[in-house]
């Protein structure tokens, strides 16, 4: 990493934003700016005061791709689409029809022939692929190369492993200088680049450059998402007012403190102390609680930034921290054991795990969105078919998560936008079929109007959404 000042950083990434068309039309000024941060290094601040919903940045990404997995889908590397794929017979990259002739396919495929040496990819290009975003930085331009450089990297073995990859298994060839600096690029990577949702899947990787100066916090204060042209749209969640940081989340916002304390000590290495970390309720969501063996109350941690035991708010008997992790961990093992099997998660649910852990925990919420997404989704549960048992529940699971977070202050965020769009589908879909008289039906039509307008408003620059939510937004623009 070069050396860095709130100046050549704000000068940087404003012209970087410039060449890639990202400034945002009929603003005299920018509603950000990036400055020396509390919390060590840099961070984005707002330069006025900020309205919820209001958009404050758009970035492209210098690097995007996909992510180093083993299952990663046959789509397009370059366009990213599923049509007409087939592999490329001088590098083994897949790519479609149209972009095998394209001037950024070739480019990559040329220097693939370069770095090859006369060995074959055609049989490894699983490996190769899932190594092509750090590649794709021997491609950079001067200027683009800069902003890589001034990015946060991340020190140790546990990072540069594609380097190893394109080293050792696939045999490509680099100089001394090449090599080094795609072990730099990696790590840069693991500091800050974003999962991408391209064509419903978020098995790609962005950097995003002034995306990577946003700090962390687990009741973030932006919300983002991806539009078609692939730049990450950023917008408030709640008020921000003059001169605060932004704030945008390394974690998924509705894991319990543990998980996100490990989370980001493994993979950013710090700990985070904001004011939801430091709530042993976690500002009463009881995200990760558990239930207390001796009365019907719930254990929280005592103090949830050191290990630790937990008490019980109604008898105030303590629990050791291993006991703890136990059930925790018992339950978290359920989860990943579970398909798309409404019947089996349901009674899971409903039966056992609600035995072990309150209805808000982190874990029963996990299956809550399962459920949601099952019910009016899978066979044989398609909306029009559910029974009205399942059309409530489903109606039901949605708003326990939405006062979730609101709890967590979250305000406006992709999640609360889609689950208003359920909220929306399941209200239309008992508008059909139920008499209401005519004050519950003024209420019901209000209120589905007011959630397809918020799922409209969050989503309506994301590329990812269902087609049927796209004809919404479309129709109301
Ligand atoms: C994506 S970068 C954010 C920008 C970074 N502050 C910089 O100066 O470039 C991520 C790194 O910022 C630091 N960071 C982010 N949020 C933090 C927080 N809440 N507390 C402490 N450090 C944090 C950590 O070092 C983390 O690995």
């Amino acid at each position: 990493m070069v050396s860095r000042n709130e100046e050549k950083l704000n000068s940087l990434i404003k012209s970087y934003l410039k060449k890639y068309d990202c400034c945002i039309s009929g603003r005299s000024q920018d509603l950000w700016c990036i400055k020396q941060s509390p919390l060590g290094g840099f961070g984005i601040f707002a330069t006025q005061d900020i309205e919820p919903g209001e958009l404050i940045f758009l970035d492209h990404p210098v690097l995007l791709g996909p992510r180093y997995l083993n299952d990663l889908p046959d789509n397009c590397t370059t366009c990213y689409c599923k049509v007409n794929i087939k592999k490329c017979n001088n590098c083994g990259l897949l790519v479609c029809e149209s972009c095998s002739i394209s001037e950024n396919h070739l480019k990559e495929c040329n220097l693939l022939q370069k770095l090859k040496n006369g060995h074959d990819l055609l049989e490894k290009n699983r490996q190769l692929t899932k190594c092509l975003t750090p590649l794709r930085s021997l491609l950079l331009d001067k200027e683009d190369l800069k902003v890589v450089a001034s990015l946060k990297s991340h020190k140790g073995s546990q990072h540069g492993y594609e380097v190893h990859t394109l080293t050792e298994d696939l045999k490509l060839q680099f100089s001394s200088e090449e090599k080094e600096f795609l072990y730099f690029v990696c790590t840069v990577l693991d500091a800050n680049a974003y999962e991408v949702s391209i064509e419903s899947c978020d098995s790609n990787r962005g950097l995003y450059p002034l995306g990577s100066l946003s700090n962390h916090r687990c009741f973030p204060n932006v919300f983002h998402v991806f539009d078609e042209k692939h730049r990450m749209v950023v917008r408030a969640s709640v008020f921000i007012p003059k001169n605060t940081e932004l704030f945008n989340s390394y974690t998924i916002l509705l894991w319990g403190t543990i998980t996100r304390i490990t989370h980001l000590k493994n993979t950013k290495h710090f700990i985070c102390k904001c004011d939801r970390c430091k709530d042993p309720s976690e500002f009463g969501t009881y995200l990760s609680s558990v239930k207390c063996k001796k009365c019907p109350g719930n254990l929280l941690p005592i103090n949830p930034l050191q290990n630790s035991n937990w008490q019980c708010d109604t008898c105030t008997s303590v629990e050791p921290l291993k006991e703890v992790y136990r059930t925790l961990s018992l339950v978290g093992s359920v989860l990943r054991g579970f398909n798309n099997e409404f019947e089996l998660i349901h009674r899971f649910l409903t039966k056992k795990l609600i035995t072990l852990v309150p209805d808000s925990n982190q874990v029963a919420v996990e299956l809550k969105k399962k459920i949601i997404w099952i019910l009016g989704y899978e066979q044989g549960y398609l909306l029009h078919e559910l029974p009205l048992e399942l059309l409530l529940l489903k109606r039901q699971f949605c708003k326990d998560i939405l006062d979730i977070l609101i709890k967590l202050k979250r305000g406006k965020c992709k999640l609360r936008g889609l689950l208003c769009y359920e909220l929306y589908l399941c209200t239309e879909e008992l508008k059909l079929r139920q008499n209401f008289d005519q004050c519950d039906s003024k209420i019901f039509e209000d209120d589905s109007k007011a959630n397809l307008l918020e799922a409209i408003d969050i989503l309506k620059y994301d590329s990812s959404v269902s087609d049927s939510l796209r004809q919404k937004i479309n129709e109301n623009q």
